[in-house]
């Protein structure tokens, strides 16, 4: 690939290198880098998705915490374009920074490391309005729980809060030999399309955020009983949901029933404090 020497991979850094030139080029094509998109990269490693994204869009910003990559991944993307790196961490980034003038918005990309992907996903979705898409590699089990639907073993908070945010497409599955070195579980490519508009209105968000947290701390009780410190059985029937049923089985529009009946009691509480 170059005249480089290797760079070892750092378990804490979660580096799992990416080799497979097939299944590099489908997620590029996955992706579909046009000349001139906003295209940001998070964790570019060795560049093995950089590369041909750059050659593509001709420009691309990449977030890399590993101060190591970052000088032979500049000296390797010379010829292939426009390559600005933030030798940062990803989760304290500010991606709004990147944010083009509107009506465009960033693209955002990455084999993401796997001991960030979830606390990453909530710090990503505080700027979904600048996102106009983003494609990730994750581990197979939490991209199953970004798409799934209620009443599927794998929902909960993640695919409640995900999916309020963005429209979720599980796209293909990456074996372990994929990757260098092989992760011990499988992968899966993703993409994440945030919403214009909210599908549904959750009143507050931070209320919001804060139910659905609560809905699922234990997952095998009714909402009766997880929602107590929230809200009442009557204010649970007052929506229209039975406080015997538990949160694996509430849709989306359903959370934000709940949410608004919340955000009114907890607007009241504080109407009515002298
Ligand atoms: C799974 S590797 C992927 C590397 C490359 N994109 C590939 O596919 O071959 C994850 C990359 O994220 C970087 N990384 C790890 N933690 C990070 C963080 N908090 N912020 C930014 N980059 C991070 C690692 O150094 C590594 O380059």
């Amino acid at each position: 690939m170059n005249n480089h020497r290797r760079h070892r991979p750092r378990k804490r850094f979660g580096q799992n290198f990416l080799h497979d030139p097939t299944l590099i080029s489908r997620m590029v094509k996955a992706i579909r880098p046009r000349p001139g998109d906003p295209l940001v990269e998070i964790g570019p490693g060795e560049g093995a998705l950089t590369l041909p994204l750059l050659r593509a869009a001709g420009r691309l910003t990449a977030v890399e915490l590993d101060r190591d990559l970052v000088a032979p991944l500049q000296a390797r993307a010379r010829t292939a374009g426009e390559l600005t790196v933030h030798q940062a961490d990803a989760l304290r980034f500010d991606f709004r920074q990147l944010a083009p003038a509107p009506p465009a918005r960033l693209r955002v990309v990455g084999n993401l490391p796997y001991n960030i992907s979830t606390p990453l996903l909530f710090h990503l979705l505080e700027s979904a309005d600048v996102i106009q898409d983003m494609h990730f590699t994750l581990q197979k089990e939490v991209v199953e729980r970004l798409a799934a639907p209620p009443g599927s073993k794998t929902y909960g908070r993640l695919s409640v809060m995900v999916q309020y945010r963005c429209a979720v497409t599980n796209l293909f599955r990456l074996p372990p030999g994929a990757f260098r070195p092989p992760p011990k579980v499988d992968s899966a490519f993703v993409r994440l399309v945030p919403h214009a508009e909210p599908t549904v209105d959750v009143g507050d968000e931070q209320a919001f955020a804060r139910l659905v947290t609560q809905a699922f701390s234990q997952r095998r009780k009714t909402l009766r009983n997880t929602l107590r410190p929230l809200m009442s059985a009557d204010t649970i029937i007052g929506v229209g949901i039975d406080p015997r049923e538990r949160a694996e089985n509430l849709s989306l529009e359903q959370f934000a029933a709940l949410s608004q009946a919340h955000t009114r009691t907890k607007r009241n509480a504080s109407r009515d404090t002298p």
